[in-house]
């Protein structure tokens, strides 16, 4: 069994399932949330200890309250900051907040001074999901003075301050090591500066199967999407039943990045590589992977076609370029287009609406400034809302589209979405990008639909990445060629049976 997706709500969608799952919850499901906080604190406090909670005007304040007091009840010296006008709390919290008094707690103000010890744990219940503007006045400074705490800081539903939907600091923004998130994921936490502000994420469901009450807006992704094309190859197969991948690319000054395409599509299996580069000066051959077969960029067009065609790595915005992006968009094959090739596209209407009317496969991988240049819009509107800008491009492209960064959004031409988690900062080096290319190319051309191919693509590179930065221990400096060795291990590992992943004889090594 591969790792399932986990469902995704944006913040109109939970609404929706908190007022499907409200009527008759019992216990109420600020209860079961408050519940939950307090066992994941128990896990991180050894000792009696000093907790502070900040309690916001809201239900999550409310959360926070209900935590406060089971704490309490396990003897913790709990204290709470809160100043908001009490008579105004929301019936639940109100309740919470009267629960808290009525055992004894009391709450202040204004943030109490740090104990001579220290805190053990500083937890946000300020803002969650109602959150409306920007953080200012005395909750920003609150929040300035959380984040300094050097002890375990936990931002209950998610940290106050982040946009729940499209993971953007709206100004101050709690820094959590943890963030606990009720009943299910939102997009936010895992795309743009969510994975930073948050931490660890854990999602406590509070009793509620989400999907059997709404279907999931969208999934983050996991192997077990793909899981039907994760099995060994077969024994009677030869280079033709894994497919053949072009990559067109490689202008004057760029030829690496067609290299690193290239290279990455053979490491992960294809059948075959051909080469097609622009540069009529370049080498013919690489010396360190002289398995790639190199042609020119038009001899490659015009000769038989490969299961799965790579456009744009290197690919520069000359005429010729444009040429070939114009005939690769023509052709009959699963066609992935990068880099200067989306450039290309977003220069001409004309262009759009051909490759919107393909009838073969098209999938698109840019990086945020690419998209903006695709929605004729500057790349902060794109990272202002990735999840919107990548489905606004999948829609009108009728194409797969990965926007990629931290926390990659993957959307269908039908509107589905989904979010990558796998991945780290160390990848933030030029040519990333070209070897998720050929990743993704060689699932293609090994008979993958768009979807899955692309899917299991953009998840295989972050883990490949992640899998690096473990093995290698470091968190800068990653090479782009030093991926595709790790995407093999990692696909290796997903693509052998059970019985045979942990075996000395099937195991890789352990520096790829
Ligand atoms: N409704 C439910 O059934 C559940 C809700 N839960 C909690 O409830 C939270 C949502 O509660 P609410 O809808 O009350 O929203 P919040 O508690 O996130 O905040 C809403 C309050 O904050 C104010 N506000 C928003 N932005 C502000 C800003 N920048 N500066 C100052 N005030 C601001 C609003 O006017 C409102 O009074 C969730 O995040 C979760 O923590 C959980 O208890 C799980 C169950
Ligand atoms: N901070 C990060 N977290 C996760 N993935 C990242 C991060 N930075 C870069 N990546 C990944 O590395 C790749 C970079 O691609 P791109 O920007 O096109 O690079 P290039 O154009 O140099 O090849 C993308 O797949 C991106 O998602
Ligand atoms: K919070």
């Amino acid at each position: 069994m591969h790792a399932a997706p986990l469902p995704i709500y944006p913040v109109s969608a939970i609404r929706d399932l908190e007022a499907l799952a409200i009527p008759g919850a019992m216990p109420p499901l600020m209860e079961r949330a408050g519940e939950a906080a307090a066992t994941l604190a128990l896990s991180l406090l050894k000792t009696p200890a000093a907790v502070l909670i900040a309690c916001g005007p809201g239900n999550n304040g409310g959360d926070g309250f209900v935590m406060a007091r089971l704490l309490r009840d396990a003897g913790h010296a709990v204290h709470i900051a809160f100043a908001a006008d009490p008579e105004r709390l929301p019936a639940d919290a109100a309740s919470a907040h009267a629960a808290w008094l009525a055992a004894g707690g009391e709450t202040l103000p204004e943030l109490p001074p740090t104990p001579p010890g220290g805190w053990a744990l500083v937890v946000d219940a300020l803002f969650g999901i109602g959150l409306q503007r920007p953080l200012e006045g005395r909750y920003a400074e609150w929040i300035d003075s959380l984040n300094t705490q050097p002890c375990p800081r936990l931002a209950l539903d998610i940290p106050s301050g982040l946009d729940a939907d499209t993971g953007r600091c709206l100004g101050p923004c709690f820094a959590a090591t943890h963030t606990l998130s009720f009943i299910a994921l939102k997009p936010g936490l895992l795309t743009l500066d969510g994975p930073d502000q948050c931490g660890l994420v854990q999602v406590a469901a509070l009793g509620l199967d989400p999907q059997a009450l709404l279907p999931a807006p969208g999934h983050s992704i996991a192997p077990g999407l793909f899981e039907t094309r994760l099995r060994p190859r077969r024994r009677n197969s030869h280079k033709g039943s894994h497919g053949d991948v072009a990559v067109i690319g490689g202008a004057p000054g760029m030829v690496g990045a067609a290299l690193l395409a290239g290279r990455a599509a053979a490491s992960l299996g294809a059948g075959r590589v051909l080469v097609g580069l622009l540069d009529p000066s370049a080498l013919s051959v690489d010396p360190l992977r002289p398995e790639l077969m190199f042609r020119t960029a038009t001899a490659l067009l015009e000769g038989p076609l490969p299961n799965a065609l790579v456009v744009g790595p290197g690919l520069g915005q000359s005429d010729n370029a444009g040429r070939c992006v114009d005939q690769a968009i023509g052709l009959p094959v699963p066609l992935l287009l990068d880099a200067d090739a989306l450039n290309l596209l977003a220069l001409s209407a004309a262009r759009q609406e051909t490759l919107a009317r393909r009838q073969h496969p098209t999938l698109l991988t840019p990086h945020p400034a690419e998209a903006a240049r695709l929605l004729a819009c500057g790349t902060t509107e794109v990272q202002a809302d990735r999840l919107a800008a990548a489905r606004r491009i999948a829609r009108r492209l009728q194409a797969w589209v990965v926007l990629k960064g931290c926390g990659s959004i993957v959307a269908a031409p039908d509107g589905a979405w989904w979010i990558n988690s796998s991945g780290n900062p160390a990848m933030a080096t030029a040519g990333m990008g070209d070897v998720l290319s050929g990743l993704v190319g060689t699932l293609l051309a090994g008979g993958w639909n768009a979807g899955e191919a692309l899917l299991a693509g953009v998840h295989l590179h972050g883990c490949a990445g992640d899998h690096l930065s473990a093995t290698l221990n470091i968190d800068s400096g990653l090479l782009a060629d030093e991926m595709s060795t790790a995407a093999r291990h990692c696909f290796n590992a997903w693509i052998r049976p059970p019985t045979m992943r942990d075996t000395a004889t099937w195991d890789g090594p352990a520096h790829p």
